[in-house]
């Protein structure tokens, strides 16, 4: 267990003021500072009530302390928590007395987090998903979050990790001890075969990554078309609120405005951008580059012409939703949309909702929430997955140039979870075999 030198604390609730505030201490003077604030020690994970005095003897307040010795707390090191009334005299009075001691100071973001995950209680995909669940404001954002928080997500790398050093184990065997009777040699086709299990399972995991990203991102939807067709109309309809500027002027929206919806538990990143046209306008053109722009990482394109029209009809990118807007009016236009909306009258905007959910559904069907969501998991799993690959291509190069490239899969996938070992390696050679007499 590592032992930090100094203690830190914080507020780990949220603003003050609020019914309660609770300042979390983590660190080896835990119990010196409870005898000086409370004057003993709280049983253990339990809660007492007890009046927090200043130096001077002062009550500064009277709330619920915990203490969870070390190792069984949220750090792995001694923790208290001093559930306070939330007031920011309270909380600023028991800061203060808090910094007077020597070995304490405040904790830097993420510090409890961190000391967690040199102390073993958390691995890294557990951390994100700590700071994910925090930042969580949809349920599938939380759900996910939980899924990767609390282990799931990280027992599927783990399982992997074992057989993967298992298969390496194996190996070593072969290469070291050709002739051992212990080693049948059937073993290393069972090691292959399990490896071209491992890739199926690992490519199969990977393609759900955009499932994860889109859940933990957003869905990014994106409303285009031409100058005064109604797209910031229609962005303020589904957002419910006065978001973008409104004219009659063609050439109003220049910045890419974005809102954040939440729609059947998901989150729905739309942008309303500027109207595309042919101008020499230099704001204006540059409007157009950056609604270019955003219209090329859409996950979704909502293309809205003004059927009101008659004026020349521009050819919406593939893959878009071509939406004929201002229903209330005469129609001029002769076109065949996917779906008519009036943003005036509110025509066509729940079926235009529900088509952005299908959407949205048709590329996110997660089995289980114990899916990748970041890129940093990209990056180490698809390193690990072509190593794999490697490993089964060109089987005449040689079972140490195999190795090698198993060698590199599993450090890749230990990458993940933030736990690459070697020493398990050994474990399997010599605890499941009797190699060595
Ligand atoms: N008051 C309070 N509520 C909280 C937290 C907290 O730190 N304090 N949490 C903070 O994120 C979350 C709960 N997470 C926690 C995770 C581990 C331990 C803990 O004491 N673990 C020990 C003992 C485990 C056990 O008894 O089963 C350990 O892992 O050894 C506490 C809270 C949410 N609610
Ligand atoms: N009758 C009617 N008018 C609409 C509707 N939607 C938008 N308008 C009007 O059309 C004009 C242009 O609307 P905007 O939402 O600003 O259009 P825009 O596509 O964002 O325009 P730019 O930002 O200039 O590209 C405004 O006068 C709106 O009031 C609608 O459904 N019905
Ligand atoms: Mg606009």
């Amino acid at each position: 267990m590592l032992s930090h030198k100094e203690t830190i604390f914080a507020l780990s609730s949220g603003a003050v003021p609020a019914g309660l505030a609770v300042m979390r201490i983590s660190g080896k003077d835990v119990p010196a500072v409870l005898a000086a604030l409370i004057g003993g020690l709280p049983p253990p994970r339990r809660a007492a009530l007890r009046s927090i005095r200043s130096r001077n003897g002062q009550v500064i307040d009277t709330g619920l302390v915990l203490l969870f010795p070390a190792p069984h707390s949220f750090t792995g090191e001694n923790v208290a928590e001093l559930h306070l009334h939330g007031g920011r005299a309270v909380v600023e009075a028991v800061h203060r007395e808090l910094a007077e001691f020597p070995n304490l100071r405040p904790a830097a973001p993420g510090e409890f987090s961190r000391r967690a995950f040199e102390n073993g209680k958390l691995d890294l995909i557990e951390a994100e998903g700590l700071a994910d669940l925090i930042a969580a404001e949809t349920e599938m954002q939380r759900r996910l979050a939980v899924e990767q928080s609390s282990g799931g997500l990280s027992s599927i790398y783990y399982g992997w990790s074992d057989r993967l050093t298992r298969a390496r184990a194996l190996i070593e065997a072969e290469l070291d001890f050709p002739d051992e009777d212990d080693v049948p040699g059937s073993v290393s086709d069972q090691v292959w075969a399990d490896v071209s299990r491992l890739i199926e399972e690992l490519a199969s995991h990977l393609q759900q990554l955009e499932a994860g990203e889109i859940i933990r991102d957003g869905f990014k939807v994106v409303i285009a078309g031409k100058p005064n067709a109604g797209k910031s109309s229609l962005m303020n309809a589904l957002a419910k609120r006065d978001i973008a500027i409104v004219t009659e002027i063609a050439g109003t929206t220049r910045d890419v405005l974005q809102v954040d919806l939440s729609m059947d538990g998901y989150l729905v990143k739309l942008y309303d951008t500027a109207g595309l046209r042919d101008t020499d306008e230099v704001v204006e053109r540059e409007g157009i580059r950056r609604a270019e722009k955003i219209i090329t990482e859409a996950d979704l394109l909502i293309f809205i012409e003004d059927l009101s029209t008659d004026s020349v009809r521009a050819e919406p990118p593939k893959g878009a939703v071509l939406v004929g807007t201002k229903s209330d009016l005469p129609r001029r236009s002769l076109r065949q949309y996917d779906l008519v909306i009036s943003t005036k009258d509110g025509v066509g905007l729940d079926t235009l909702r529900g088509l952005i959910v299908q959407r949205l559904k048709a590329k996110v069907q997660p089995q289980s929430m114990a899916i990748p969501s970041r890129a940093r998991h990209r990056e180490a799993l698809s390193t690990s997955l072509a190593a794999l690959q490697a490993s089964l291509i060109a089987p005449s190069r040689g079972l140490d140039l195999r190795a090698e490239d198993l060698r590199v899969a599993s450090d890749a996938l230990g990458r993940v979870t933030g736990r690459v070992d070697v020493e398990n390696l050994l474990d399997v050679i010599f605890g499941e075999f009797c190699i060595g007499k």
